[in-house]
């Protein structure tokens, strides 16, 4: 179905980029298909035109405006500027896909044409290597045939789940928020390593894989996180002993803090967007 659209990026910043890389890599579209413009950074967009061998002529706000499916991939304070600027050029007969965090599709859709399909997506990073968790919500004039497609979008680049929009918040604040968290952890662990004698390189190699092997148990044995951490933690022994320390810290109630908190700094960020539109 990709294979007869056009796809047109407004924004070539790092989800644009994750995106790109992830269709282009899983063969769902080809480079001739792709538009792409950025704003004052015409040395990124240089940059992306070389890497992934696109069509320069094709970097065009007509061209890119004109496409079937938009994906607006700029930062949310920089949409209104984007749809007050250029909206006038989409028709109903095609369908933006907004990735800008905590915008919602009411929003969107009063700043583009008549009942354009608008849908709202949260994907993360890790599109960039076919592994995004993506949450995606469809606006008030979305067929199931545009859902279709904007899942089989999203489906070559990671999972996708449809999500009612009062939700997608929260999906910010855990999946799309997350992989920085996850970032996190393997900084912190690397670091761990190095004070516990290990060389970086060892302690990095260490880390990558353990964190890959936990995610591929969660995943392969479908098993709860808390039975997988059962089985590791010998009682007396020495996991039994890290964890302690993590409960003295109170990882557990910092984790849900920065979910919360994301998924309230979301909802602000539509806020002040909507004020400004
Ligand atoms: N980075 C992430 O992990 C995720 C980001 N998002 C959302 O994706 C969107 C983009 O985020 P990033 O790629 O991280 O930002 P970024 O700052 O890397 O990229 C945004 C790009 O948009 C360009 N831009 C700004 N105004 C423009 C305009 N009027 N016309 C054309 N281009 C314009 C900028 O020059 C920049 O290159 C944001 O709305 C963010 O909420 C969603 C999921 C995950
Ligand atoms: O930090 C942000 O605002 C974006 C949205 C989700 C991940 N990155």
């Amino acid at each position: 179905m990709l294979q007869e659209r056009t796809i047109g990026f407004i924004g070539a910043g790092s989800m644009a980029e994750a995106i790109l890389a992830g269709l282009l890599r899983q063969k769902e579209v080809s480079r001739k298909q792709i538009s792409i413009i950025n704003r004052e950074d015409q040395e990124r967009l240089k940059e992306l035109t070389e890497r992934y061998r696109l069509d320069e002529t094709k970097q065009r706000i007509e061209t890119v405006a004109k496409s079937d499916i938009v994906i607006l991939a700029v930062k949310p304070k920089d949409v209104p500027e984007v749809l007050q600027t250029w909206g006038h050029l989409f028709s109903e007969d095609q369908m933006l896909l907004s990735v800008a965090a905590g915008i919602s599709t009411s929003l969107l859709e009063q700043h583009v044409a008549g009942k354009m399909a608008v849908i709202r997506v949260m994907p993360n990073t890790s599109c960039a290597v076919g592994q995004s968790a993506t949450a995606i919500c469809p606006g008030s004039h979305v067929s199931p045939e545009q859902l279709e497609t904007a899942r089989l979008i999203f489906r070559s680049i990671g999972s996708v789940i449809v999500v009612d929009e009062s939700l997608m918040d929260a999906v910010t604040g855990l999946s799309g928020s997350g992989p920085a968290y996850v970032y996190y952890l393997a900084e912190s662990l690397e670091a761990a390593g190095i004070s516990a004698g290990l060389s970086p390189e060892t302690s990095r190699a260490l880390t990558v894989q353990t964190l890959l092997g936990a995610s591929q148990m969660l995943l392969k044995t479908g098993k709860a996180a808390e039975e997988l951490r059962r089985e590791v933690t010998s009682p007396g022994g020495t996991t039994m002993a890290g964890l302690e320390v993590l409960d003295q810290y109170q990882l557990d109630e910092a984790i849900k803090k920065a979910v919360l908190r994301a998924k309230a700094r979301s909802v602000e960020m539509g806020q002040q967007i909507a004020i400004t539109f």
